[in-house]
């Protein structure tokens, strides 16, 4: 018998600070998964799969106009990785990320929240990003902007 390989997919996801004063240390752009699909209920970045012929940085943007009903101004690349899971493997790459225009609105998530690094590693956070948030927590992902 094969088992079938999972196909892989590039995700772009979002670090995006919370606007204002940062009482208790800055504060990221976290949502959580809708029921039902995959990794249903579990935490993650904003953002999507880019499509055939998108930047990644044009596949943020549009993901985030659909999903959070916002538009971004992009930066640069914090973080890539790497993920298998049963259904899907995944290559995650982080990009910093601002608010140009609009208030975020969970249009495609379950809900949204404004978490510290140190409050993200209490969540149950899709697998993909558990060495991800250990790069932020550390400071390892050099300057977020
Ligand atoms: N946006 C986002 N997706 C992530 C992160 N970490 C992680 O494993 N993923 C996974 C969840 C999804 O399987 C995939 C993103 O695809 P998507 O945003 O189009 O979600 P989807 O439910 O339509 O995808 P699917 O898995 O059902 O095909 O990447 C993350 O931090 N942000």
């Amino acid at each position: 018998m094969t088992r079938a390989v999972p196909r892989t997919v590039r995700v772009v996801a979002a670090l995006i600070p919370r606007p204002g004063p940062e009482d208790g240390g800055p504060r990221y752009l976290v949502q959580q998964r809708l029921p039902g699909g995959s990794r249903a209920l579990l935490w993650e970045f904003p953002g999507g799969k880019v499509e055939a012929g998108e930047t990644d940085e044009a596949a943020l943007a549009r993901e985030c106009r659909e999903e959070l009903d916002v538009e971004l101004s992009v930066g640069r690349r914090l973080w890539e990785g790497r993920h298998t899971y049963p259904d899907l493997t995944v290559e995650l790459v982080l990009l910093a990320a601002t608010i140009v225009s609009g208030e975020p609105k969970p249009l495609g998530a379950h809900q949204l929240a404004f978490h510290t690094p140190t409050e993200m590693q209490a969540l149950p956070f899709c697998e993909a990003d558990i060495p991800l948030l250990d790069d932020l927590l550390a400071g390892r992902l050099g300057a977020l902007d």
